[in-house]
């Protein structure tokens, strides 16, 4: 069956409403009638059998735009037979127009919304001119949004209306069509609420007509047409049986509801008739696939195509496409030589006008990350076609802005935001020599003095990391440099900068929260005028930290022996039974496409600096756009990491006795034990709260707990090569991120296995990814450097555990990061009253303790733990 031509379905053009289409409101704004005319010609052309006009535009006197309107359409036979639907919010219009239509004309719209007198008024003019009414469901206290109220609002509308002779037969009720899989549970019903209150108005109501507004139900994917069109036509499928007769719809823009990609339909299904509550996540996931493959994005595309060349460069920047790029400035540069110009010509105008808009855009908040980076990618291999002539006519390279050595420090292996700050850069103008992860200090210092670098970018993710850029600034002072020093990296922040690395570099060192200030930052520091007024100002804020830090004394902590008095006292009869499958169990290749469905993308978004939650950044007004096709362009990376096994899940899980001892858990791998030593809170508490440490969540005698270490990274390298070899930062970033993913998304898996089955203690439980990711189980895995055990250096007692190297491939650098990157490690703690906490600040009577109970000198336990020492 089709969606409209099989029923006395009615579809209404929708076409001729300034306030649903951009086009039809710019001529009419322009006074272009007659090119107006025509947009209603082609309405009924492709089937609508009525017009829907709509001329509510603050610009427009929407009176006289309707009646010249409706008077020029009256006069032309071919639209004129069909009916005209006089849309519009303000009563004068709808009456003005009223007095031009010649045939019947049907009423947009009427409703109870400021009460039953006004409603019944304007029912009676309705009347008057034989007109039909679409009375929306709306009364004194709002639209109805639910079933209960659609069916309640219409019938008392039926009843007054019948009640002073209207026919009920020109009565169309609208029930409010409303967007569903918005993300938000309220509206998941929407769809179904819609079709359930149409059957039911049908049966109380006889004679009625029941109309709607199509495009608010797939609002969500705006920007995707063949959902839109996917979910329309579903829905039309259902509601048409059910009573809808007529509906405001683009009649060329339906699909054949047996012609739609049935997992498509079957998605669009769900999400209408809210048939599982993963619906909208599902939908969302695989609209992604169907993006761009319309007609309209294929005529866009090739509309393009036809700019001139300054303007198609400009455009594949802007747009991040690099299909033409190389064809595109192979003509700007064949076109610059034959006036006489040089290939490095091409770099400094058209190429570098692009960037420009691109670097614009993303300053103003237009343009966000991903697509910064993709523009990046372009320009790079416009640059590397063009180099080969700019070398042969030995010409010197564009002149940049300044040159930036960027590194990862020592110890340290993470390096997805440096790289995007890199391309940052890059795209505004600075050389970028990036010397990857793990620099130490010397090489650091060797690059900035061989390549004269005019700034020096430190990053870094783990906690060790702070004390490796203090070495590296006290170096540099040693070696007397005054190149500005930026620092940037998750842990890195103002205060630990201007505390600790400020004072150790009389150099200018100056903190950058993200990569969306890091240009701002560094154009200062090269500009001849803004540098010194801009470093000066910098320091005196530092110092102002420094003050205000100075002025607070020490916070007043507990004694550690109050502290401990004060511990969480868990019940111990509640504790998890032993596990069903005790001791150590070792993944060599966990599925990926098992692990798909675990990953938290929300974490992902951030990564890119687009702020929101998923699902629902998708459809966010600001960064939608941007995030959904970052979404698409992850989900068709991720078919390709799963089919053609780019990486490998390698992972290792133990379950061990284990059993408290004061502040050390000692475990059991095998007959030895093994002290864990853990951090106690010592912050005072109030109120019966207690001063926790992981320790307490085990029993003194006769207890479990466990460990684990998963990667997602094996394999990453030769692919993230691949992409560098082909200057394509974008999706070597984006496959980084996705590895994160999918090791993130692991450990959610491990931790649910051990849960359901090797520990078994929740067998029976049943949560979706949703629940999973909002932690709704039983049980912690806390991971060493975050709160609850902030000391890093416990994961090599984790990892000789768990023989994680051999086991799983994951090492450990100097400074306890996990490479691959894309790694997780903890503990596991099922105890069910067992949570996050964070450690805080200690005082110097627990450094002393943790060094003894560690057996290493107390310098080195400071070390390990300084961000969390009271000073
Ligand atoms: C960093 S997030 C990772 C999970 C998130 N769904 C993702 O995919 O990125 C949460 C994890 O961090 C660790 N974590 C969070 N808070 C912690 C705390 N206070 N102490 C120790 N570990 C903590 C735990 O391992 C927890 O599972």
């Amino acid at each position: 069956m089709t969606t409209a031509s099989s029923t006395n379905f009615v579809n209404i053009g929708e076409r001729t409403n300034v306030t649903g289409s951009a086009r039809f409101k710019k001529l009419i704004l322009n006074d272009d009638y007659e090119a107006a005319v025509e947009v209603a010609r082609q309405q009924v052309e492709n089937g609508a059998q009525i017009i829907d006009v709509n001329m509510d535009e603050g610009l427009l006197d929407a009176e006289m735009a309707m009646t010249t309107f409706l008077k020029l359409i009256a006069a032309e036979p071919d639209i004129a037979r069909v009916p005209v639907m006089i849309d519009s919010s303000k009563w004068k219009v709808i009456e003005a127009g009223l007095k031009c239509v010649s045939g019947k004309p049907i009423v947009n719209s009427i409703s109870m919304k400021e009460g039953e007198a006004e409603f019944l008024k304007h029912a009676r003019l309705c009347m008057a001119y034989g007109a039909a009414v679409v009375v929306m469901a709306f009364d004194e206290t709002g639209q109805a949004d639910t079933k209960e109220r659609k069916i309640e609002i219409c019938e008392r509308a039926y009843k007054l209306l019948t009640g002073i002779g209207f026919p009920p037969e020109d009565i169309i009720f609208d029930p409010n069509v409303f967007a569903v899989a918005t993300g938000i549970d309220e509206h998941r019903r929407y769809g179904l609420d819609f079709i359930e209150a149409t059957a039911e108005i049908k049966k109380r109501c006889p004679h009625v007509h029941i109309s709607g507004g199509l495009s608010n139900l797939s609002f969500s994917f705006r920007g995707n047409e063949p959902v839109r069109k996917a979910m329309h036509s579903v829905f039309l499928y259902h509601a048409i049986p059910a009573g809808m007769d007529m509906a405001i719809v683009n009649a060329g823009q339906l699909d054949i509801y047996d012609d739609i990609d049935p997992e498509l339909r079957e998605h669009c299904e769900d999400v209408v008739f809210d048939r599982r509550d993963d619906a909208t996540d599902r939908l969302i996931t695989l609209a992604e696939k169907f993006r761009g493959t319309d007609v309209v994005a294929e005529k866009a595309a090739a509309e393009w195509r036809g700019y001139e060349v300054h303007k198609r460069l400009e455009h594949s920047l802007v747009k991040g496409i690099d299909a033409h790029i190389i064809e595109d400035t192979e003509e700007m540069r064949a076109a610059v030589k034959d006036r006489g110009g040089r290939p490095i010509e091409v770099i400094e105008g058209p190429l570098m006008d692009g960037m420009n808009v691109v670097g614009d855009l993303f300053g103003s908040g237009k343009m966000f990350l991903p697509q910064v980076v993709k523009s990046a990618r372009v320009m790079k291999k416009a640059v590397a076609h063009l180099f080969p002539y700019i070398e042969a006519e030995k010409e010197e390279g564009a002149k940049g802005k300044g040159k930036i050595i960027m590194a990862t420090v020592k110890g340290d292996v993470h390096d997805i935001g440096k790289n995007i700050v890199g391309v940052v850069f890059q795209c505004n103008g600075f050389e970028v020599i990036d010397l990857g992860v793990m620099v130490a200090w010397t090489d650091i210092l060797a690059a900035a003095k061989e390549h004269d670098a005019d700034i020096i970018g430190l990053s870094g993710l783990i906690t060790p990391s702070l004390d490796e850029m203090v070495t590296v600034a006290e170096e540099m002072e040693r070696a007397k440099m005054t190149t500005p020093l930026l620092i940037g990296g998750a842990t890195t922040s103002k205060t630990h900068t201007a505390l600790r690395i400020e004072p150790a570099y009389s150099g200018p060192t100056i903190y950058v929260l993200d990569a969306s200030r890091a240009v701002g930052v560094a154009s200062q520091l090269v500009s001849d005028t803004q540098a010194e007024p801009f470093i000066a100002a910098t320091r005196e804020d530092y110092e102002q930290v420094r003050i205000a830090r100075a002025g607070k004394t020490a916070k007043k902590l507990e004694p550690l022996e109050r502290a401990r008095a004060n511990g969480a006292k868990l019940d111990f009869a509640k504790k998890a039974p032993a596990p069903a499958k005790p001791g150590l169990h070792v993944y060599e290749d966990w599925d990926l496409a098992d692990l798909r469905d675990y990953i938290d993308w929300t974490p992902f978004f951030r990564a890119w600096e687009l702020a929101g939650t998923y699902p629902s950044i998708l459809t966010d007004e600001v960064v939608g756009e941007s995030a959904s096709d970052l979404f698409r362009d992850a989900q068709a990376m991720l078919d390709k990491i799963i089919s053609e096994k780019w990486l490998t899940a390698k992972g290792a899980a133990g379950l061990w006795r284990a059993r408290r001892d004061g502040d050390d858990i000692l475990v059991s791998p095998e007959n030895e034990e093994i002290a864990l030593p853990m951090l106690r809170q010592q912050v005072s508490k109030r109120g019966g709260k207690t001063n926790n440490c992981l320790a307490d969540y085990i029993d003194t005698s006769d207890d479990w707990m466990g460990g684990f270490a998963v990667t997602a990274g094996h394999g990453i390298e030769e692919h993230v090569q691949r992409f560098e070899m082909d200057k394509d930062d974008y999706n070597s970033i984006l496959l980084k991120a996705l590895g994160d993913r999918l090791a993130e998304a692991f450990a959610e898996r491990m931790h649910e296995h051990v849960r359901k089955d090797l520990w078994g203690y929740a067998a029976n439980e049943d949560l979706d990814c949703k629940a999973l990711i909002q932690e709704k189980y039983q049980g912690i895995r806390p991971a060493p450097g975050y709160p609850a055990c902030p000391d890093h250096s416990l994961k090599p007692i984790l990892f000789e555990m768990l023989d994680a190297t051999a086991n799983t491939g994951i090492e450990l650098t100097t400074s306890f990061a996990m490479t691959p990157t894309a790694a997780v490690s903890g503990f596991y703690f099922a105890h069910p009253d067992a949570d996050y906490f964070g450690v805080a600040r200690i005082s110097e009577d627990q450094v002393e303790d943790y060094a003894t109970r560690r057996g290493v000198p107390l310098d080195k336990a400071r070390q390990w733990l300084r961000p969390n020492l009271n000073e």
